[in-house]
C-alpha cells in the first residue's frame, strides 16, 4: 500500500484501465437540496453557501428554480451577481415562462428538464414524448436565443427506454444545447448500471454528460462516480446529501474520492466539515454520526487496538487525515478501551499513571454505568484523581 501525505492509495486502482478523469461538480444543494421537506435557505444563508462552495472550487451552483418564488427568483438574481469564479445555474420546467424567469435572473446557465419515461409521461404529463420534447425543444431555443447555456436534463432518465434516451439527447444536438443530463430521479441505478448507461450514450452524442444521483439504495456517490469513470463530465451534489427523500450524492464523499482514489486535488476539501457544520445549522437536518466524511465519528476512536496503532500512526485506522477536511480526530474513552490507548489519552491530558493505576483506572472506566452515554473528559479527569487519590 502506498501512503501519501494526507491520505492512503487504493493500489488497486492501478489495475484498472482508468483515463485521467475530465470532470466538474455543479452543486445542487440550494436546489434539490433545500427540495428536502421542511427545508428553506434564508437569502443570507442561500449567498453564504454559494460562497462557500465557490470558495471550495466547485465549478458551478445551481442557486434554484426562479418559478418557485418571487424571493427565490430574487436569490437567485443576486447568487448570479456575485461576481463568483463558479458559473450559476437554475432550473426550469420545458416551458417558456420558466425560461423566461431564468433569463431575467441574468445565470449563466439554465437546466431545462423533461422527464421522458412512459410513467412520468402518462401519469404526469398526460401527453405523448413528441408533445413533451417538442416542448422542451421551444424552451431550449427560446433560452439559446437569448444568450443562456443549456442543460438538458432528462429528469427520470433512469427509467427511460434507452432507445427513447438517445433519440432525444441526438435531437437535442441539433438545438446546441451544452450538456445532457442523466437524472437517477428516483436512484434505481448501481454502479454497474450507471457506468453502462453512461457509455452508451457516450457512444452517440458528442456533447457533455451529466449525471445527477439519488441515494434511494445508498448508492448516490458510487453511482456518480461510476458515470465519471464513464465519461460523464459533469457530477451533481450537495453539501451532506441532503435533497429529495434519502438525498442525493453528497458533496464531500465525492471530493474525497476524487481526491483519493482519482488523483484529483484541485477542491479545497479542508472547507468540507464547515461548510457541512453550516448546512446543517441552517437546515436544520444533522448527518448520521457514522456518514463519511463529516459525521460526528467519521474521525472517532474508542478500540483499543485501533487507538493503540493510531497514537504511533494515525493511517493505521484512517483513510485520509481529519486536516484533509477540516476535522478532527476524537479518542474515545469507554468500554472498548485497552491499556495502551488509556495511557496515551491520559499522558495527552498531562498525567503520568503507573501501570497498576492505569489497570485500577480501566477497571473503573469499562465497569461504569457511564460508559453507555460516553465519559467525558471532565468524568476521566474525576476518575484518574480518585485512582491517584487511592
Ligand atoms: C425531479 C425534480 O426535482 S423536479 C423539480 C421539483 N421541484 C419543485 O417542484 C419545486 C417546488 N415546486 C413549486 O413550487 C411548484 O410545484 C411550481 C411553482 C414549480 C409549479 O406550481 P404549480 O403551477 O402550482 O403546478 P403544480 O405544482 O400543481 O403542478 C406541476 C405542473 O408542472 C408540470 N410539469 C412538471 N414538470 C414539467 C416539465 N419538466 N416541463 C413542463 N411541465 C412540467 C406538471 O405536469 C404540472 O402541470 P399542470 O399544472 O398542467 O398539471
Ligand atoms: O438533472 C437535473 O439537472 C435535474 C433533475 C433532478 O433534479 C432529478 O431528476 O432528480
Amino acid at each position: 500500500m502506498v501512503l501519501t501525505k494526507d491520505y492512503s492509495l487504493n493500489g488497486l486502482m492501478q489495475f484498472l484501465d482508468l483515463k485521467t478523469l475530465d470532470i466538474e461538480i455543479c452543486d445542487v444543494t440550494l436546489r434539490d437540496g433545500e427540495q428536502t421537506p421542511g427545508v428553506v435557505f434564508t437569502r443570507e444563508e442561500k449567498t453564504d453557501i454559494a460562497s462557500e462552495l465557490d470558495a471550495i472550487g466547485v465549478e458551478i451552483i445551481e442557486s434554484g428554480f426562479p418559478v418557485v418564488s418571487q424571493t427565490e427568483k430574487e436569490i437567485v438574481k443576486e447568487i448570479a451577481s456575485m461576481g463568483l469564479n463558479a458559473k450559476t445555474c437554475c432550473l426550469a420546467r420545458s416551458r417558456v415562462s420558466d425560461v423566461e424567469a431564468a433569463i431575467e435572473c441574468d445565470v449563466d446557465f439554465v437546466s431545462i428538464f423533461i422527464a421522458m419515461s412512459e410513467l412520468h409521461l402518462k401519469h404526469k404529463y398526460h401527453k405523448s414524448y413528441e408533445e413533451m420534447f417538442g416542448l422542451a425543444m421551444e424552451a431550449v431555443q427560446y433560452a439559446k436565443d437569448h444568450g443562456l447555456g443549456v442543460r438538458f436534463a432528462a429528469e427520470d432518465g433512469s427509467r427511460t427506454d434507452i432507445e427513447t434516451l438517445k433519440r432525444a439527447f441526438l435531437a437535442a444536438e441539433e438545438y446546441k444545447v451544452d450538456y445532457v443530463s442523466i437524472a437517477d430521479t428516483i436512484g434505481i441505478l448501481n454502479p454497474s448500471t450507471t457506468y453502462y448507461l453512461v457509455k452508451e450514450i457516450k457512444k452517440i452524442v458528442k456533447t457533455p454528460v451529466c449525471i445527477h444521483c439519488h441515494d434511494d439504495m445508498g448508492m448516490a456517490t458510487a453511482n456518480t462516480l461510476a458515470a465519471a469513470e464513464a465519461g460523464a463530465k459533469q457530477l451533481h451534489t450537495t453539501v451532506n446529501g441532503i435533497g429529495e427523500r434519502a438525498g442525493n450524492a453528497s458533496l464531500e464523499e465525492v471530493l474525497v474520492a476524487l481526491r483519493v482514489q482519482y488523483d484529483i486535488d484541485r477542491y479545497d476539501t479542508r472547507k468540507l466539515t464547515g461548510l457541512s457544520k453550516k448546512v446543517e445549522r441552517y437546515s436544520g437536518i444533522k448527518p448520521g454520526v457514522t456518514k463519511a466524511v463529516i459525521g460526528e465519528h467519521a474521525f472517532s476512536h474508542e478500540s483499543g487496538i485501533h487507538v493503540c496503532a493510531i497514537l504511533e500512526e494515525p493511517r493505521t485506522y484512517e483513510l485520509f487525515s481529519p486536516e484533509m477536511v477540516g476535522g478532527q480526530r476524537r479518542l474515545i474513552v469507554g468500554k472498548h478501551t485497552g491499556i495502551k490507548a488509556l495511557k496515551g489519552i491520559v499522558r495527552s491530558m498531562g498525567y503520568d499513571l503507573s501501570q497498576e493505576a492505569l489497570c485500577t483506572l480501566i477497571e473503573k472506566v469499562k465497569n461504569s454505568a457511564e460508559t453507555k452515554y460516553g465519559i467525558s473528559s471532565t468524568r476521566l479527569e474525576e476518575m484518574i484523581k480518585e485512582v491517584k487519590g487511592t
